[in-house]
Parts: C-alpha cells; structure tokens; sequence
C-alpha cells in the first residue's frame, strides 16, 4: 500500500506541512536583463517602469508613451551599453555575478548557523523574489530577513521590495515571519568600508586625484518633494564620508546621476558636474557610487565610460571610476554586520 501523504501547495508554491524551523536571509538588489539583446532588455524595462513605485503616474497616457515609444526605442540602445559591460564567461549582468558572490560569502560568513539559509534575488525579472522566497520557505524556513541592499532609502528601491515581500505572503497560507533591514546610510562600518575602498583604491594609482566626487543614483524632485528620504539619505552618507576621510565639500562632491525622462531630477547632475569641471581646469577626477552596493549598467557604463568620455572631451586628463563595495572583504562586513544585528532572537 502507497504510505506517501500528498503535502499541500498553497499559491506560493510553499509545501504548507514542511518542517519549519529555519530562519531565510534573502538579499535582494534590483534587477536587470537576463540577455544583453533588446527582447531582454525589454520584457526587464516593461516590468522595471510599470511599476508604480518608480513611475508614481501610471496614467493611460504614460502605458501609451511606455509601450509604444520607451519600449521600441531603448531596448536596442540599452542592449548596445549592457553589451560592454556583460560577463561574458557566465552570460550574465554583473549585477547578478557580483549579487550571488555577495549571497555566497553570506553563506560562509555564517557557518556555525546551521538553520540559516541565504539567497539572493532581483526585484525585476530573475531570480525573482517569488521563487526565492518558495524556495525557501520550502526549505522550511518560518522566519524571513529580507534584506534590500540599497544603503539609502527610497520608494523607488527598498519600499517597492517590501511591496512585492508582502504580495508573495499574502499568497501563502503559512507565512513566514518577516523581518526587513533598515536603511544603513550612516552606519559607521558602510562609512569606514568606503572610505577604506577610496583610500585603496587610490593609492594604487600613478596619480592624485584633485577631486572625488560622490556620485548617487537620481530620481525626480517631486518624489523628494512629497516626503522620500532618499536625498537627505546621501546627504547624509557623504557628509558622514567627508568627516571620515576629513575632506570638505569642495573636494568630496555631491552628485546625481542616471536621469530618466524629462522632469527635474536632483541636482547636481553628475555628468553635468563633470563636464564643468573639466572646462573648470580640473584635470584629474576620482568617481564613488556610494549608493550602489554592486557594480551595475550605472556605475560600469555610465560612470566608468560614458562620463570618462564626457571628463576626457572637455579637458580632463585622468579619470578612475572607484569599485563598489561589492564582495569585497570589507563590503561583505558592511552586509554580515547588518545581517547579524537584524537576525538577533533569531539565532
Ligand atoms: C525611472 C525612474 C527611475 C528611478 C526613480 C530610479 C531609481 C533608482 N535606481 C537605482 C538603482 C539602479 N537603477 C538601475 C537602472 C535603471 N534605473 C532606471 C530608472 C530609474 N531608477 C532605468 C530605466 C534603469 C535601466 C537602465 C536604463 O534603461 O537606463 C540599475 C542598474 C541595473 C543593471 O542592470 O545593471 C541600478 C542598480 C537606485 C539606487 C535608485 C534610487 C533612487
Ligand atoms: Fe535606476
Ligand atoms: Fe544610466
């Protein structure tokens, strides 16, 4: 006679009788294309800018200048700039090679805990955050860090990872417990980890930069203007930044970059800046991506080679795109800290 007991699936795809007495840490950055081809870039755009935590006005005119403008005219372009960039060896974005590392470090720095299981996902498309947290939650895990490695709060980023958190449990019959770290833009280890990565990153120049500039992922005015924290969040990390490594504004620079569309963004433009500081005399140049937690199309692409470019047209001799804290040791520190502080009770 067959003993086996069906377990039952619920919608999340959760085996609802699993054991359960595990704790998942699942870190989670935003996501990008799974082909450096304009069909991948593509479907990942659609899903990126539908969402309404990125584009707040998803009126019948913005569906109708999405689909039929936006999406039949930047995929091919953006494919171009993925395709410079790309790793080649595994096929993949460096978003997510250098997520997973993050992912696997976790792992080791956690051994000793053996009821704690890490994964990594991609808030657009892949690994998307509901097979993760299935997978997971098949694993048995009761309990749920999830952690948006974004140093700096917004809506645009952390806010719309907890939004799809909760739409997956409300999937579930037997949800997880959840728990969702905080913003870390003044912790003194993500302070003293970049002013670290700048200081080596520098000495192994064969120049002196005459000025480091901080350059932040932008966004429209107007979400700052309704209550988003996220600019007095790099503020706030550039100033802790500039104490450390005892610099004052006019040699660690403020700056936004990435500007989409045509509204006001935050000011000053990165590439802007650059192109004034180079006209200004300034030869020498040193970029941060402080808000950036891996190398991504924003900080390999367009710091490293499109604003290089803008540096080195108007006048500017040298130019150093600075990593991003990435898998590095002091990076995973940043990352195992905060995970360790927001797992107590827990393990
Ligand atoms: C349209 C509005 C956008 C807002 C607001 C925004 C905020 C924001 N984004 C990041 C981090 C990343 N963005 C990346 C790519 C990217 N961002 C936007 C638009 C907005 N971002 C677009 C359209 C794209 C895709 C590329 C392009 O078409 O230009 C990435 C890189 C992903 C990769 O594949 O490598 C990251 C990372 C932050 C931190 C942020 C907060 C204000
Ligand atoms: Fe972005
Ligand atoms: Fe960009």
């Amino acid at each position: 006679m067959d003993m086996t007991v069906a377990i039952p699936i619920d919608k999340a795809g959760t085996a609802a009788c699993a054991p359960r007495e595990r704790v998942g840490v699942l870190l989670v950055n935003l996501g990008t294309p799974d082909t450096a081809d304009a069909r991948g870039v593509r479907v990942y755009l659609k899903e990126f800018l539908s969402d309404p935590r990125v584009i707040e006005k998803q009126s019948l005119g913005w569906k109708l200048v999405l689909n039929g403008i936006i999406l039949n005219t930047r995929p091919r372009r953006k494919a171009l700039d993925y395709l410079k960039i790309w790793n080649t060896e595994l096929d993949e974005s460096p978003l997510k090679t250098i997520t997973r590392s993050q992912s696997d470090k976790l792992t080791a720095a956690l051994e000793g805990h053996d009821h704690v299981v890490v994964d990594w996902a991609m808030r657009y498309g892949n690994p998307s955050m509901q097979s993760r947290i299935a997978a997971m939650a098949a694993q048995g895990c009761d309990r749920l860090l999830v952690v948006p490695l974004y140093p700096q709060y917004s809506a645009t980023t952390s806010a719309t990872v907890c939004d799809e958190a909760f739409r997956i449990l409300s999937e579930m019959r037997a949800q997880p417990t959840l728990r969702v770290t905080p913003p870390y833009y003044d912790d003194p280890d993500y302070i003293d980890a970049l002013a670290v990565s700048i200081e080596t990153h520098l000495a192994s120049l064969s120049f002196t930069p005459e000025i480091i500039m901080a350059s932040f992922h932008g966004m429209p005015q107007a979400y700052v203007a309704k209550g988003d924290p996220y600019q007095g969040h790099c503020v706030a990390t550039t100033e802790a930044l500039r104490k450390r490594m005892g610099l004052d504004a006019s040699k660690l620079m403020l700056t936004f970059q990435s500007r989409f569309g045509f509204d006001e963004w935050l000011q000053p433009y990165t590439d802007k800046t650059v192109e004034k500081l180079a006209k200004d005399g300034v030869k020498r140049l040193a970029v941060v991506t402080p808000g950036f937690s891996a190398d991504c199309l924003e900080t390999l692409e367009e710091i490293a080679q499109e604003n290089a470019h803008i540096f080195r047209q108007n006048g500017g001799e040298e130019f150093t795109a600075i990593p991003c804290l990435n898998d590095s040791d002091p990076g995973m520190d940043v990352i195992r800290k905060l995970v360790l502080r927001e797992l107590q009770g827990w393990i």
